[in-house]
């Protein structure tokens, strides 16, 4: 169990066999909407089977999987279902799936009725040590990823290491993205365990991969808990996103995020060594370390001019200006403001592949 502090703070709950163990962590609540999409529709019923138990009326609410779910226009789907049960404000939202799943669940959750609460049950290594931790809900547009949401934490996270039994090896690896960004920017424990034996990161039931998500789930927990709403430090966590987020778009969200997380970290560390700030070997780590899982490195060489301009929907941008999160040295990430276009333009030839 990890605690993640700050003003409405909660646990995330790290094991094996807590389907049922939903009920208890919103008590006083008569209905519960089970969001989920079918990969996940039997453990979503065991999830349902758990609430009736306890005497919380379970609703299910059925979703298309993966990106194709995170949009508005589903959200309305659930707003519509919430609304025909008489969702009331001690009423919950559980969202049983990978990251998107959650991401949107949590995002209902957080507007229906100006926000009721909600818990995510992660199926996804990616949603177990990052998209159920933090409180970052939302849905994507036309324009970019992740572009309309809401900073609404849960009240609570159940990590059922289980359940990443059934998760396609791709899946898995493109989770790895995000705990090899949390090495790099906090605890580089993760890249020598991953390093050391890294058929053992791709292992669901190996000792290695439990390490990896306590650890990762540890650092987003310690940050997000000084930095809810992202106006200082939690901006760390999104190294690599300004180019993954860009990926992410122009292949019409049909990339795994994980996947172009691996790329976009690759782009960070060459931005942040040809800005002088990060040593080569330091930066060369970073595709060494994401090509021992099979991660991709590189993207197509002449999609750097759509890719620039998609960067500038970036969340992080000000004025105008894009700020990159960037490591001055291993663990030790910070922020470069509008580095010059020929600057970002050799970055990118880092990863063109
Ligand atoms: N809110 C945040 O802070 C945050 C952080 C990181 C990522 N995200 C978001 O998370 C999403 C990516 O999450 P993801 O990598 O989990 O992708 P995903 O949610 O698209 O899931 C990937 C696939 O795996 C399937 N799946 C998940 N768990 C399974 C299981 N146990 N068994 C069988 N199939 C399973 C899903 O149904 C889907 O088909 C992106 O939308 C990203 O933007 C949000
Ligand atoms: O939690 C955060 O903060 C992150 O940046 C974690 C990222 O891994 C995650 O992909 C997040 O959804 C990105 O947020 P966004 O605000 O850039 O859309
Ligand atoms: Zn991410």
């Amino acid at each position: 169990m990890i605690e993640v502090g700050g003003e409405r703070p909660y646990d995330v709950v790290v094991g094996r066999g807590l389907l049922a163990d939903v009920a208890g962590l919103v008590p006083g609540a008569a209905q519960a909407a089970v969001v989920y999409a079918a990969p996940l529709a039997a453990r979503a019923a065991e999830v349902a089977d758990g609430l009736r138990a306890a005497g919380v009326r379970p609703l299910p609410v059925e979703v298309p999987d993966a990106e194709a779910g995170k949009t508005v226009a589903v959200a309305a789907d659930v707003w519509d279902a919430l609304g025909a049960a008489a969702f009331t404000r001690t009423d919950v939202v559980v969202g049983v799936g990978g990251g998107a799943v959650t991401d949107l669940a949590g995002y209902a959750a957080a507007s229906w009725l100006r926000g009721v609460r909600w818990v995510p049950v992660s199926a996804s290594l990616l949603g177990m040590v990052d998209a159920a931790v933090g409180g970052k809900t939302g849905v994507n547009t036309a324009a970019g990823k992740n572009l309309v949401g809401a900073f609404h934490p849960p009240a609570g996270v159940l990590a059922d290491v289980d359940l990443l039994d059934t998760l396609p090896p791709a899946d898995l690896r493109a989770g790895l993205a995000e705990v090899v960004k949390c090495g790099f920017i906090a605890d580089p424990a993760i890249l020598d365990l991953v390093e050391a034996d890294p058929a053992a990161a791709v292992d669901p039931r190996s000792a290695a991969l439990h390490e990896l998500v306590v650890r990762a789930v540890r650092v987003k927990a310690e940050v997000v808990a000084g930095d809810l709403r992202e106006s200082g430090r939690r901006e760390i966590l999104n190294y690599g996103h300004t180019l993954a987020h860009a990926i992410e778009q122009v292949q019409g969200y049909r990339w795994r995020h994980g996947d172009a997380v691996a790329v976009g970290l690759v782009f960070a560390a060459a931005l942040g060594h040809l800005a002088g700030r990060l040593d080569a070997e330091t930066a060369a780590r970073h595709a060494r370390t994401l090509r021992l899982l099979d991660l991709p490195t590189t993207y197509a060489a002449d999609a750097w001019p759509r890719l620039r301009q998609v960067m500038a929907v970036d969340k992080k941008a000000r004025a105008g200006a894009l700020r990159f999160v960037v490591l001055d040295a291993l663990a030790a990430p910070t922020i470069l403001t509008a580095p010059p276009e020929s600057t970002l333009a050799a970055a990118y030839a880092a990863v063109a592949g």
